[in-house]
């Protein structure tokens, strides 16, 4: 096997103006200059891993050195494995949220804030990064429906409130609800969603996606298992509980996978979760963002980022 080149890179974030509470929702791109590999193309600030150095070490050394910042919040993100002609890179990515001292490029010939949900305005992006910006695009807190117990009537309301207040990732889960009912929930929830710019993935069922005009459809584990290749939707995602699915989610290519149970639930009050722990070290190699799944609360948004995740799922509490 040849060589792997060791890299860090840095999504740094911040809020746009109009940005909903807690949302940070513009990344820096900065432009490779002339004399170096790919000269013109964009890219996360960062570079490679020094001997001796771990990958926040390395993070935090070409930050001051291409940019002259200090950074001071940085959480684990996704792991891109890329082979390019001149070499095989592994680049570990993390997510920067604060930092001391102006921007100035001081080893790129530019640099751009990028809207996270909207396409690039800059061209050409190095060819690793293309999951990554689809990535930014993914919400972070992702509602799972539960009209078994609240009513589809119910469901739709809460639903309406939570959009209002800011939710973007839906998933229609309920696989107990009967079939008519099940489906007026699912066209409830994409005749809401979707005026409001968020996306709805709808569990196991991809004609039922279809119909309503769902964006994709999430995969139950056993799903996941018996897929040979990723369905054809926009968004497809996946309920991943060992470091076997995990791998299987991103060999399909698929654009999400949720981990869990991480903590006791109540729907399965006798499991006792992985733990963030477990949960950190299952997600360290994966180019896919992953969701924590399992005793969730929305307070808990900060605890997942710190342990790799991209965000949190919940059945109760999204609003
Ligand atoms: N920094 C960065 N590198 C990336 C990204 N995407 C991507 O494929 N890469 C690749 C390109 C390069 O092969 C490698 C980074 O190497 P580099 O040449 O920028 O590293 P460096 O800053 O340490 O520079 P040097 O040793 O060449 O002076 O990772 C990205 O978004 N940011």
């Amino acid at each position: 096997m040849s060589k792997v080149t060791l890299v860090s890179a840095a999504v740094l974030l911040r809020a746009s103006d109009g940005a909903p509470p807690g949302v940070r929702d513009e990344f820096l791109l900065a432009r490779r200059p002339e004399g170096k590999v790919y000269a013109g193309w964009w890219e996360f600030p960062g570079g490679k891993v020094e001997p001796g150095e771990t990958f926040r070490d390395a993070l935090v050394r070409e930050l001051h050195e291409e940019l002259g910042i200090a950074i001071t919040a940085a959480t684990p993100w996704l792991t891109r494995e890329f082979v390019y002609p001149h070499a095989t890179v592994r680049i570990r990515f993390f997510r920067v949220t604060a930092w001391d001292g102006e921007i100035h490029p001081h080893e790129h010939d530019a640099v751009a804030w990028l809207r996270a949900d909207a396409p690039p305005t800059v061209e050409p992006i190095l060819p690793a990064n293309g999951p990554i910006l689809k990535g930014l695009a993914l919400p972070t807190l992702c509602a799972l429906t539960n009209a078994e117990e609240n009513g589809v009537d119910a469901e739709l309301a809460r639903l309406e409130g939570a959009l209002a207040g800011g939710l973007r990732f839906v998933q229609v889960r309920d696989k107990t609800l009967p079939a008519a009912e099940r489906e007026r929930l699912a066209q409830g929830v994409v005749a809401r969603a979707k005026p409001a710019g968020a996306i709805v993935v709808v569990n196991d069922d991809a004609a039922l996606a279809q119909r309503v005009g769902a964006d994709g459809v999430h995969l139950s584990a056993d799903a996941l298992n018996g897929c040979a290749q990723r369905p054809d939707f926009a968004w497809v995602g996946a309920s991943c509980h060992t470091a076997e699915e995990l791998d299987k989610a991103a060999a399909l290519e698929l654009d999400y996978a949720l981990l869990g149970p991480v903590l006791p639930t109540p729907t399965h009050p006798q499991a006792a979760g992985l733990g963030w722990d477990a949960f950190a070290q299952l997600v360290e190699r994966s180019p896919l963002p992953v969701l924590a799944l399992g005793g969730m609360r929305p307070a808990m948004m900060d605890a997942a980022w710190a342990h790799g995740a991209h965000g949190i799922a919940l059945l109760r509490g999204w609003a």
